[in-house]
């Protein structure tokens, strides 16, 4: 099979922006993805969306709802599509590790978010080289002792693991820290947090509102962790559907009065908001058996019989802590450079360096980071 034609992506983008007259400023990359062209800014200012969208079909600029973190700066950067449903931006003179990112504008995530929203809507996702371990999602009935299990693993193989801290807007129990258990908020303020786009997950959980921030996951794996989310089932289900690849768990006890049992014993919960978790239990051991939501089901009954079996399907044991994985070579890429496209391959090029970035095994994307990425400075 022949190579695919190559494209020099900066020599296209000139010609457009000179057909349609687009008048981009210093910094501004102009994309085209059918009738819509994506103008991407390179300032930071913070009011500044970084992203304004030209219809063709209309006539109209847009300027879109802008999810995920944007990178820090695009003061000089170059962009390339990527069937059809995203942008590839490579950041001029940064580090290889800060310099891939994804601007989505119609992955199923982007489809999603604009039937929600009914406007224009756009999501930046980082690249990451190469790829880290799934994270763990801990699933089931409150009092099962998913905490528990967590915090013992935390504390056996703290290099390994780290703890995704939700949100909540419930009030902080007498020995939590904010930040550390949870990051407790004000309901106005998570409800616009969850609009504009912070949250991979997020549901009403015993009358009060919990999620996982993009961030709080992100943390994890920056540090080279694996990383554990302790959530009820509908988060679970949200996280199943979104593009974070993970192990799902489910969490039994093993028998509805052992659980209250220990509900009451941890001595946490009023006797009203006791029942309320009870009732709620009920139903979420149902949906435990949903098929295709959980990988895996454990039974909590004697607590170090039941982490010996969570160790076991983590594939870990006791006599091996691991260290943070090896992060990939980092190098400099190059104040100026051209962006060319060859198959599922970019070739980032100037007169002294060819880097080579390998799209191949790419998965993941937003409301996460696109993982699975290679890159290599090439010798030939
Ligand atoms: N296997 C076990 N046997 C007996 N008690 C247990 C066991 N596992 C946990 N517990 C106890 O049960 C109580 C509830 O555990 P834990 O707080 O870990 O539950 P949880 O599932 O995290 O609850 P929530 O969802 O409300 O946060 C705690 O007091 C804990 O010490
Ligand atoms: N969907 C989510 N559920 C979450 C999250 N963080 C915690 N939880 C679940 O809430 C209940 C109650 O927790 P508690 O600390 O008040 O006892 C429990 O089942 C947790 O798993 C989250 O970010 N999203």
């Amino acid at each position: 099979m022949g190579e695919a034609p190559a494209f020099l992506v900066d020599d296209m983008q000139k010609s457009f922006s000179d057909r349609f007259d687009l008048k981009l400023k210093g910094f501004e990359t102009a994309t085209v993805i059918g009738s819509k062209t994506y103008v991407i800014n390179g300032t930071d200012g913070p009011t500044s969306s970084g992203v304004r969208v030209f219809n063709k079909s209309t006539g109209e600029w847009v300027i879109p709802t802008v999810l995920g973190t944007k990178p820090k700066s695009l003061k000089g950067h170059s962009s390339v599509v990527l069937n059809e449903d995203r942008i590839l931006i490579i950041k001029n003179n940064s580090k290889s590790n800060e310099c891939v990112w994804f601007l989505e504008v119609d992955t199923q995530f982007i489809r999603d978010q604009k039937m929600k929203c009914d406007t224009e809507v756009v999501a930046w996702s980082k690249g990451v080289i190469g790829n880290s371990e799934q994270p763990v999602v801990i699933s089931g009935p409150s009092g099962v002792g998913k905490g528990t299990l967590i915090n013992k693993l935390m504390k056996d193989f703290p290099t390994m693991f780290g703890f995704s801290v939700s949100h909540t807007t419930r009030l902080a129990r007498e020995k939590e820290i904010n930040g550390e258990h949870y990051h407790f908020t004000k309901r106005s303020v998570m409800e616009e947090e969850i609009k504009s786009g912070r949250f991979l997950e997020f549901a009403a959980v015993h009358g009060n509102l919990y999620g996982t921030s993009i961030e709080s996951v992100d943390v994890v794996a920056d540090a080279g962790k694996r990383c554990i989310l302790d959530i009820d089932v509908q988060g679970a289900r949200s996280v199943r559907a979104s593009s974070l690849e993970a192990v799902f768990i489910f969490v039994r006890p093993p028998s509805f009065e052992e659980l209250e049992n220990r509900l009451r014993a941890r001595g946490t919960e009023t006797e009203e908001q006791i029942q309320k978790r009870l009732r709620n239990a009920k139903a979420e051991l149902e949906q435990g058996k949903s098929p295709g939501l959980f990988d895996h089901i454990l039974v909590n009954d004697d607590l170090e019989a039941c982490y010996e079996r969570l160790k076991n399907l983590l594939g870990i044991s006791e006599s091996k802590n691991f260290a943070p994985k090896t992060p990939s070579k980092v190098f400099d890429l190059p104040v100026d450079f051209t962006l060319t496209k060859v198959s599922e391959k970019i070739i980032i090029k100037n007169a002294e360096q060819e880097i080579v970035l390998d799209l191949s095994l790419m998965k993941g994307g937003a409301p996460g980071r696109t993982r699975g990425l290679e890159m290599h400075v090439n010798y030939d």
